[in-house]
């Protein structure tokens, strides 16, 4: 059972800081994420997303700054914390020599739930998944899209309340894409959250009912969908503008490429 329900926040960031020495990556954020919706945390590369998510999930300490998740603060109440999330972070690293199947009774011991009850929810995972026939295979030979749904089963498998995802559809296909989207679109439904970060700007908009715009260690713009992109015709195009580069023509200076000398 989830105990945040909608319209309280899942996620309460506040005034939080990291720098790696002269590089500040997030540059005191507050936000708050609503709990039960789909959010995406959006930005250009070095943005500082990954950052956010790692401090947010508790995987990386803030040089200042408070995380609350479901009402429990990540640094001094971490138990708590980690018994409601699940995470998908960017380069997961896993135990390469178990099978899938392996993998998530591990996970689900770890976990503390009961064997058969991992059984029966490795099971039907791994078959919406499209993985039961790669269960036995072993993670090291699994590829990119089957690591990332695999990641995925495990972060699910104890029904978190929130579940963050580092950019969960990279190297991943259309089949499989579909695949984590319906669900991932089923645990929302449910009255979980989700939190992801990506680049793919129609992705988020297809997905998302909530989103997040960082840009240069801050949160530029925040709230539903709708209200971020505004006038704009797309994310996309709001997004451009977000982040001041609606207007640069890509590769004016770059006169030298394509026909002429060589
Ligand atoms: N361990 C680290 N040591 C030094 N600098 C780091 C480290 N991790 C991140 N940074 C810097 O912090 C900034 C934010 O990086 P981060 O990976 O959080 O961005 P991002 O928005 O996830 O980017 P991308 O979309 O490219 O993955 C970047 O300038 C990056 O170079």
């Amino acid at each position: 059972m989830n105990e945040v329900g909608a319209g309280t926040a899942a996620v309460r960031v506040q005034g939080l800081w990291k720098r790696f020495g002269e590089q500040i990556a997030v540059s005191g954020i507050d936000l708050e994420l609503p709990a039960g919706r789909f959010i995406g945390l959006v930005g250009p590369n070095g943005a500082g997303k990954t950052t956010t998510l790692s401090m947010v999930t508790g995987l990386l300490r803030p040089d200042q700054g408070t995380v609350e998740i479901a009402g429990h603060d990540v640094w001094r109440d971490p138990v708590a914390v980690k018994a409601r999330i699940g995470v998908l972070p960017e380069g997961l690293r896993l135990f390469e020599r178990l099978s899938g199947r392996e993998l998530l009774a591990y996970t689900g011991r770890l976990r503390g739930l009961p064997g058969d009850e991992v059984d029966k929810r490795a099971t039907q995972l791994l078959d919406v998944l499209d993985l039961a026939g790669s269960q036995h295979k072993l993670v090291v030979d699994y590829s990119t899209g089957m690591r990332k749904k695999i990641g995925l089963a495990a972060a699910l498998l104890h029904n978190p309340e929130v579940l963050f995802l580092d950019e969960p559809f990279e190297g991943v296909d259309p089949v499989s894409a579909q695949t984590i989207r319906g669900v991932l679109e089923r645990y929302t439904a449910s009255g979980a959250t989700v939190v992801f970060s990506s680049h793919v700007m129609e992705l988020v908009e297809s997905l998302c009912d909530w989103v997040a715009v960082m840009v240069a260690g801050r949160i530029r713009a925040h709230g539903p969908l709708a209200e971020v992109r505004g006038d704009a015709p797309t994310l996309q195009q709001a997004f451009l503008e977000l982040v001041g580069a609606g207007s640069r023509t890509a590769g004016a200076d770059l006169d030298w490429l394509g026909g002429g000398a060589r």
